[in-house]
């Protein structure tokens, strides 16, 4: 079984040049979700599966050329061929033309190899089976399968095909996991260690189940002492129901930001729970090796459109940001005036804001040296809001005057195209390296504000073929290069939630 070293695992920005990452392409158990089912599966329609993987496909090539450019050859030979078997198989995991990269890993892969180690296998198998409250006869099938390979594939989707299951049909025996491909989501790397989340949804926790086996059966695995769990209190299960509603920690990855070595951002919002936040707030502070000392705490209202705040804004430079207009104060105060000259009446705040404005904290922690409890920290709630945030990083933390500062807004900040483009993610982009990021094709304005604010907006197609001419994918600066999206962006995700960077290079 392969092993990784520790020092490829570490991420102190959203914007160091990305060396490692990890994610899972589109499976087939995204192909089984019907019209009535969308919603329990997180998702707003049923997809394509094909066309979301060919989609899929360009993501991944696009990581290769920045992340392992040596493998493009062998995908161009792939690509090449007549037979459209290898064609679509070099990009499935668990096909033996797959492209196998240590630095682009789908979690799919690796579970495989860590399937080999039997012990972990029937652990695994146990968990998941007495999870999804499977017979034992099922189990025990699982359990007699040594391809490993295929035991994989069949623990994220739920299949078990006829040939293992000594019927002539396939048996579905537990429901898809189609939102896997976020794996974003699933845990979070701050600087050397990882936080596992703790999904809010029943739909995805096989995900977190399967990724703390990873976490602690390959990652971490001579290092436990680097994984971050959070639970709820010894006596959480004796409270009655709505108390322990109350008290539950939920955190999702989406809302976990790394955005300087110093400062963390949290997010409090439909998936990550308050009383998570404060755990992650003791926890983050009391392990004084990780030289964190500032936590932001973003609250944004429990919405469907904005589950995570990476929903809402993502970093593009040390002084540009894309931004959701309806979530910046400056925004909302700039049309609350213009509403307020047009009516010629002083409204109440309530009435002119249509939505709970987010609210930030920010927590600092006292001394460097010893935290023992929430003494040892003080909280102001300095940023009058997300934009003010976002400026206060840029200039505060990262030494850019206030003048450089650059927000660009999703859909140009022009109704409907911002709440629309929203929807699609336009604000849930991916760093490669600082100032080159990855967004959707199917969101015009933010590509137009986006060119407004300086950058070349590329396809992927036209991407690939200046790779091709010769051009340096790491000598790119300020692009945006757009994936197509019109199946991807259904599961409601963009390029941020789909990746898990677990290395990125130290800014400098
Ligand atoms: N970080 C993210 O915003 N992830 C997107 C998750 C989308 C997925 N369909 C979900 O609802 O969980």
């Amino acid at each position: 079984m392969s092993t990784i070293d520790h020092q490829q695992l570490f991420v102190e920005s959203e914007l160091g040049t990305l060396r490692k990452i990890l994610i899972h392409s589109p499976d087939g158990g995204i192909g089984k979700i019907i019209p009535s089912t969308f919603s329990d599966n997180l998702y707003d329609d049923i997809v394509h599966l094909k066309k979301m993987q060919k989609e899929y496909n360009h993501y991944v090539k696009l990581l290769l050329y920045f992340l392992d450019p040596g493998k493009i050859a062998y995908i161009n030979e792939c690509q090449q061929s007549p037979d459209e078997e290898v064609r679509a198989n070099c990009f499935i995991p668990g096909k033996k033309e797959y492209f196998q990269s240590h630095n682009v890993m789908d979690a799919q892969n690796l579970l495989e190899e860590i399937l080999q180690d039997e012990r972990v296998k029937l652990r695994l198998i146990a968990a998941i089976c007495s999870y999804e409250e499977t017979s034992l006869i099922t189990q025990q099938k699982l359990e007699s399968i040594t391809d490993t390979a295929l035991l994989s594939k069949i623990l994220i989707t739920g299949v078990l095909p006829s040939e293992e299951n000594g019927t002539r049909d396939d048996q579905f025996i537990f429901p898809p996991i189609p939102n896997f491909i976020f794996t974003r989501d699933i845990g979070i790397m701050i600087k050397d260690h990882i936080l596992l989340s703790r999904m809010a949804t029943a739909a995805r926790k096989r995900e977190s189940l399967i990724t703390k086996c990873l976490a602690l059966y390959y990652f971490f695995k001579e290092n436990l002492d680097k994984v971050i769990e959070i639970t709820e209190e010894s006596d959480f299960f004796l409270y009655e129901e709505e108390e322990r509603r109350q008290r539950i920690i939920s955190i999702e990855g989406g809302d976990i930001m790394m955005i300087h070595p110093k400062h963390l951002i949290v997010g409090c919002s439909e998936r990550t729970s308050s009383n998570a936040v404060n755990e992650i707030i003791h926890s983050i502070f009391s392990k004084s090796s990780l030289g964190i000392e500032k936590i932001s705490v973003v609250k944004i209202p429990r919405k469907r459109a904005q589950m995570h705040i990476d929903t809402i804004f993502t970093q593009v430079k040390r002084n540009v940001w894309v931004l959701y207009g309806r979530y910046s104060e400056k925004i909302l105060e700039a049309e609350n005036n213009i509403k307020k000259a047009y009516l010629g009446i002083l409204m109440h705040k309530s009435q002119l804001h249509k939505m709970e404005d987010p609210e930030i904290l920010q927590f600092y922690k006292k001394s460097s040296e010893v935290y023992q409890s929430n003494k040892d920290y003080s909280v102001s709630n300095n940023p009058a809001g997300i934009e003010a945030l976002l400026t206060q990083i840029s200039v505060e933390d990262y030494g850019c005057s206030p003048q450089e500062v650059t927000i660009i807004y999703s859909g140009g900040n022009d109704f409907p195209h911002d709440d629309r483009e929203q929807w699609t993610d336009s604000c849930n982009v991916v760093a490669l390296k600082e100032g080159v990021v990855i967004g959707y094709d199917r969101n015009d304005k933010t590509s137009d504000a986006f060119r407004k604010a300086g950058f070349n907006v590329l396809t992927t197609e036209q991407a690939f073929e200046l790779f091709e001419q010769g051009q340096d994918p790491q000598l790119l600066e300020n692009t945006l290069i757009l994936l197509p999206s019109a199946e991807l962006s259904r599961a409601r995700g963009g390029s941020h939630c789909m990746s898990m960077p677990l290395l990125r290079d130290k800014l400098v």
